[in-house]
């Protein structure tokens, strides 16, 4: 495992605003680590000092080893950003925008043509290439966003919300797009869209009021929900008041809620005590009672419940 960045307590204030309060933690290569938390929680910021964009108030940040204070350079080398929003100058073509920015690098000649061809090849922007960037859609825009990103092929990639309010299909594709890049950089996302961080995200930094209240792999942060393992079961709506009681007296089972009840078909949830495994004791159940129910599916558990519970409680401090 090779560590591409660190921060070590790192810290913001606007004024009075503690914006960041005390941000640590370390991305290895090969991660793509979603960094989360509720609006104004200070992820921006963040990843705002990390791209050298803001000073800090204290703490440290590094990225391969260069402080992004004490050698803003070579850590910039480092790294490529899109901000929130990604703004660009809609009047240029993606062309001329792309060679601008390959120029601010200071990639020239051969091997410049070579980055932005790669760019945009990575990016497929091929086909609106001549286009000005203000008639080009969000998801384009935000590939062209992402092509400056990665024009200088940076080994860390700081990606603040990138597929914020695009739609299913362009999201699909930018996700696709972060996973291939995925192998051989450092990259971290800023998202409040869960299924986002289970979906390409490898480790889940969550943080509340300028602090880090969770980091972990997604799974296991899931594992925290209240719904993991619990058991979801679908049957017809006039066997229910047959099967509840029995399911409420199994050993493990906390407690049984009715999800919905829809056109006759009633969709309960059997809660399980902590650390207790209830799907085969409720499959055992439903064979010997010769209930007939139409699909049982163990849960893993949901994030947004998770998510919810780690912010929540940290903003009642
Ligand atoms: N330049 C600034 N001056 C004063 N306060 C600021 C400034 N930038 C951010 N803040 C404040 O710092 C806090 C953290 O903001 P930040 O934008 O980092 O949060 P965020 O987690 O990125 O939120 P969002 O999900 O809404 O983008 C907020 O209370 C915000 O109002």
């Amino acid at each position: 495992m090779t560590e591409m960045v660190r921060l070590d307590r790192l810290a913001k204030r606007f004024g009075p605003v503690h914006a960041v309060e005390e941000v640590s933690f370390t991305v290895e290569r090969g991660e793509v680590l979603g960094f989360l938390g509720p609006n104004g929680a200070g992820k921006s910021t963040t990843m705002r000092m990390l791209t050298g964009f803001l000073a800090p108030t204290s703490g440290t940040a590094s990225v391969l080893g260069h402080d992004v204070v004490e050698d803003p350079i070579e850590a910039k080398r480092r790294i490529g950003y899109l901000p929130e929003g990604a703004p660009l100058y809609g009047d240029m073509t993606v062309l001329a925008f792309l060679r601008f920015i390959a120029e601010m690098r200071g990639l020239e000649g051969a091997q410049g043509r070579q980055r932005l061809d790669a760019a945009i090849a990575r990016t497929q922007l091929e086909e609106v290439v001549h286009r000005p960037i203000e008639t080009l859609s969000k998801g384009f825009k935000r590939r062209v966003g992402i092509a400056q990103a990665i024009m200088h092929d940076p080994p860390v990639l700081v990606l603040d919300e990138p597929t914020d309010g695009l739609d299913p299909n362009q999201k699909h594709g930018v996700r696709q797009l972060i996973g291939e890049m995925a192998e051989d950089k450092a990259i971290i996302i800023s998202t409040h869209i869960l299924e986002e961080v289970e979906a390409i995200c490898t480790r889940a930094v969550v943080i509340a009021r300028g602090r880090v209240v969770a980091d972990e792999r997604p799974d296991a942060l899931k594992r925290r929900s209240r719904y993991h393992n619990a058991v979801r079961l679908t049957l017809n709506a006039n066997l229910q008041p047959v099967l509840q009681p029995r399911l409420m007296a199994l050993p493990g089972v906390r407690g049984v809620e009715t999800v919905g009840a829809v056109n006759g078909v009633a969709t309960l949830l059997a809660l399980p005590e902590p650390g207790r495994d209830i799907g085969h004791p409720i499959a055992d159940l439903i064979r010997e009672s010769g209930v007939a129910v139409d699909e049982l599916v163990v849960e893993q558990g949901r994030l947004d419940d998770v998510f919810r519970d780690l912010t929540m409680a940290s903003s009642a401090h």
